[in-house]
Parts: structure tokens; C-alpha cells; sequence
């Protein structure tokens, strides 16, 4: 192993017993990576795999479209300016009716679009505007995929855009929506498909944290629409009603957030009328998605080579604060690296015992440091095949990671990196644990069977 440290290259995992400790996952390869679809009405979009990924290949690697939410600010209690400034800056973005911009923001979230009283685009706008293919502009590395086989389609658009339609004329919201209710509506978005730029460097410790993160909510145009998966063995989430609610502004919640997740993204209740609210109190989370039970705090994984989840992932979120009542920043968890990845770079500057010498941030993380940063080690089946009978196996097959650091050195600060947990075929859909026990939503992965596992399909 240590003359396969030394040698700088591609890592050939078929020929070594184990990965060195200081290898480097290579940035995402600029090929066909991801296309988004309509997985159901009540779920909305997802992203899929366009091709085959192997366990821990970086996936994509993608620029913030807004990031303008801090998230510490945010998370002040009954800090209603929060929550305004948030609907400024989201009108503002969506104001301008001939940019693209505008166009692609009421494609990507038209339930915020919507929410604040827009028009959401027809069919043949997204085709004329090209739409679908525009999710992929933020794209570092990684290519979006549309056309054949990968554009969604007339009918079920169509039919997800009424469904929307109605859901929010039904919550109060539109073009009669109040101005509070606009901006709750902002500051819940905010909470579902943010993810906090933390930072932090190696296992936590904020020696080796990134000084350019931002700590600021920020939304990706793709990463942003990932779904949450429940891991198998996971407590049974509580399911909130799914049932729309009023807008109204959480109430109360301020402060109960339950307790560590990690990093996730903290989807609040309160956007469905559930009522709940995670305020949360913890900004560490950095995105270890992998505790299964979102460990609450603090767990900052950014040191582990994983990609994690922030929070939010999609979301992490932001909470929502009402007017008058509390807004909620959720974090989003990061998943966690793998570390039997089978494609990396080896870094011949550092050292077997894992120091990096070129970055204060996260430098290298060994097997070790990667599980200790997670909490517990996220083994959801073991053994068990990633794919049978053309479907996936249940499970998060996600993670990610904001900011370089840990094996992921080419992340650009605030730009985040997905990687795959385990392998994945082309036509999977792609999940991350957004760890809240408590989603706000009522949860229809594969893992919780309350909806159709989608069978892999093959491109
Ligand atoms: C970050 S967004 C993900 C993209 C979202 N599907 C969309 O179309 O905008 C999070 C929201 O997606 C939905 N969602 C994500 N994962 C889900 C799941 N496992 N079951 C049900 N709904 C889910 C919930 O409405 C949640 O608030």
C-alpha cells in the first residue's frame, strides 16, 4: 500500500488489498451524469442516475444558484426580518419575467413559484427555454442529461404543475396570498431545499475549518431536488399528515429541534401543515447523512472524506419562521465517504498518517476518522447486492459534501460535490437520508415501501 501511496495516479482498487489512507477521490468524470423526472405528484422531481456509478465515484459537482441566507442569523428565534429578507431576495430572483433565471427557478421550484403568486411555465415554455436541459447549467463537473429517454413528459408535467396549482390555491397561497404569507412560504422553502456551507474541517474541529465557507443557506438547482431515503432499520419515522395545511408560520417551534441530525436537510412540518417545526438548534450538520438516526449535533463531518449531506440536503434547511414566530434554519446532513471507493487520485504529498500539508481544511481522513466522524457506521444491508431484479436495494445510495476538504479536495468552496454510497445503475433514482426522524412530510422512499420502488431503468 504505501508504494501505491506513492505513486500518483489513478488508484487501481482491483490491486491493492485496501485504499490508502491518503488518496483523493477524483472530481467527478464530465460525462452523462444525472436528468430529473416526475417520481409522483405528492413526491415532486427527482434525480436520477443517466449512467452507471460505481461506490464512491463522485457523481456531480455543482455551483450554488442563490445563496443568500445566513444561517445562524436565521435561526434567531421570531426573527421575522429573516423570513423578509428571504422573500425579497427570492422575489427579486423571480421578478425579472424575461430571464432565464426567472424561467428556470419557476421550473426547478414551482411550489415556491406558485406560493408567491407566479405563473409556473407550460410545457412548451420548458421546451421553448430549454428547461429542462438549463437544470444543468450550475454543473461543474458532470453533465446534465435531456432529450430521449431523459425530458419528462408532456402529460405528467402537465399534470404535476395542476397538482401544485391546487395544492397551494387550497393552503391560501397564490397570487391572493398576503405578504406574511409570502415570505413564511420563502423561509420554508428555504428550510426544505437549503444546505448550509459550514465548513468545518476534520471531525469537527473547528481548527480545520474552511475559512471560506459562508455558513449561508444556499440552494442548488439540482442537488437541491434530491429525495430523501429512510435507511433500512432506521426507527420508524413518525409520519406527519401529508395533508395541506393553511400557509401559517410554524408555530412555536422554535427550539425543539430534534436533536442531532445530522446535517440533514430538515424538511419542516409546518410547509404541509404538519405543525411541527424543527427549529434547530444545532448548526453543526454538516451533512454526515449517515447516522441513521440524525445525530443531532454537532456532528460535523466535514473532515471525512465523505461527501456528506449537509444539511439540508437538499436541504437542509432552513426553518421556516413565521411572521412573529420562530424561523428555523435546518441543516442538512452529509453523507459520509466511502472509503472502499474504487476511483480516486493518489496524493503523494501526505503523509500515512493522514496530514495534509497543503490545506488547513479537512485533509485526509483514514477509514477510521471517517467512521468516527459519522457516528455509527452506516451498513444498511451488509452483503447485500446493491441492485436485485433490476431494482435497487432500499437505502440512501447518497451523499455529499460542500466545500473542499477530506478526499474531496477539488470541491470548490461553497460548490457542492454528490457522491454514490454504493453502486448505482443508470435509472436509479438518487437518495440521500435527509436525518430528521421527523421528516415534515409523510415519507414515500423504498425503504418506508409506502410508495413504488422504482425499478431501475436502463438508458
Ligand atoms: C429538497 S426537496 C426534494 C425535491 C422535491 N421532490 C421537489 O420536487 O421539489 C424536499 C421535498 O421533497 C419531498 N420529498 C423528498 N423526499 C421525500 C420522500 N421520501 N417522501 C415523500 N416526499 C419527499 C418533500 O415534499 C420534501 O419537502
Amino acid at each position: 500500500m504505501g508504494s501505491v501511496a506513492a505513486k500518483k495516479g489513478v488508484f487501481d482498487a482491483s490491486k491493492s488489498a485496501s485504499v490508502p489512507k491518503n488518496a483523493y477521490y477524483s472530481p467527478p468524470k464530465h460525462e452523462p451524469a444525472v436528468y430529473i423526472d416526475l417520481v409522483s405528484p405528492d413526491v415532486g422531481y427527482g434525480v436520477f442516475a443517466a449512467r452507471d456509478f460505481e461506490q464512491g465515484e463522485f457523481i456531480f459537482h455543482e455551483a450554488p444558484l442563490i445563496e443568500p441566507a445566513d444561517f445562524c442569523e436565521a435561526r434567531a428565534v421570531n426573527d421575522s426580518s429573516h423570513a423578509e429578507r428571504q422573500f425579497t431576495g427570492l422575489s427579486m430572483k423571480l421578478g425579472h419575467t424575461h430571464s432565464l433565471e426567472y424561467m428556470k427557478m419557476r421550473f426547478a421550484f414551482p411550489r415556491l413559484a406558485a406560493q408567491l403568486g407566479r405563473t409556473l411555465p407550460t410545457y412548451d415554455e420548458v421546451l421553448l427555454y430549454h428547461l429542462h436541459a438549463g437544470l444543468g447549467t450550475n454543473l461543474v463537473h458532470g453533465k446534465f442529461r435531456s432529450g430521449p429517454g431523459c425530458m419528462l413528459l408532456r402529460e405528467e408535467y402537465d399534470k404535476h404543475i395542476k397538482h401544485v396549482q391546487t395544492e397551494v390555491v387550497a393552503r391560501g397561497g397564490g397570487p391572493k396570498a398576503s405578504i406574511p404569507d409570502k415570505t413564511i412560504a420563502a423561509a420554508d422553502f428555504y428550510r426544505d431545499y437549503a444546505f448550509q456551507d459550514k465548513g468545518v474541517g476534520r471531525l469537527g474541529d473547528p481548527a480545520t475549518a474552511d475559512p471560506r465557507a459562508t455558513r449561508k443557506a444556499t440552494i442548488y438547482l439540482l442537488a437541491s431536488l434530491i429525495n430523501h431515503c429512510c435507511k433500512p432499520g432506521r426507527k420508524q419515522q413518525k409520519r406527519t399528515g401529508g395533508v395541506a395545511g393553511p400557509l401559517k408560520a410554524n408555530d412555536n417551534n422554535a427550539g425543539n429541534d430534534n436533536g442531532g441530525d445530522d446535517g440533514a436537510q430538515d424538511h419542516d412540518a409546518a410547509k404541509k401543515g404538519a405543525g411541527k417545526n424543527n427549529a434547530d438548534k444545532d448548526d453543526n450538520n454538516t451533512g454526515d447523512s449517515n447516522d441513521g438516526n440524525n445525530n443531532g449535533g454537532g456532528n460535523n463531518d466535514t473532515g471525512n472524506a465523505s461527501a456528506g449531506s449537509e444539511e439540508a440536503g437538499p436541504g437542509s434547511q432552513a426553518g421556516p419562521s413565521g411572521v412573529g414566530s420562530s424561523s428555523t434554519l435546518k441543516a442538512i446532513a452529509q453523507p459520509k465517504v466511502d472509503v472502499d471507493a474504487i476511483t480516486f487520485v493518489v496524493d503523494d504529498n501526505a503523509t500515512a498518517q493522514g496530514k495534509n500539508s497543503d490545506d488547513g481544511a479537512s485533509s485526509h481522513v483514514s477509514s477510521n476518522e471517517a467512521v468516527a466522524s459519522g457516528g455509527e457506521e452506516e451498513e444498511d444491508v451488509p452483503g447485500a447486492p446493491p441492485h436485485q431484479n433490476g431494482r435497487p436495494r432500499p437505502g440512501p445510495n447518497c451523499e455529499w459534501r460542500i466545500g473542499p476538504g477530506g478526499l474531496a479536495k477539488f470541491v470548490q468552496p461553497h460548490h457542492i460535490a454528490v457522491q454514490a454510497k454504493r453502486p448505482i445503475r443508470a435509472g436509479e433514482e438518487l437518495t440521500w437520508d435527509y436525518g430528521k426522524e421527523d421528516q415534515g412530510f409523510t415519507c414515500l422512499c423504498a425503504t418506508c415501501n409506502q410508495g413504488p420502488q422504482r425499478p431501475c431503468v436502463f438508458l
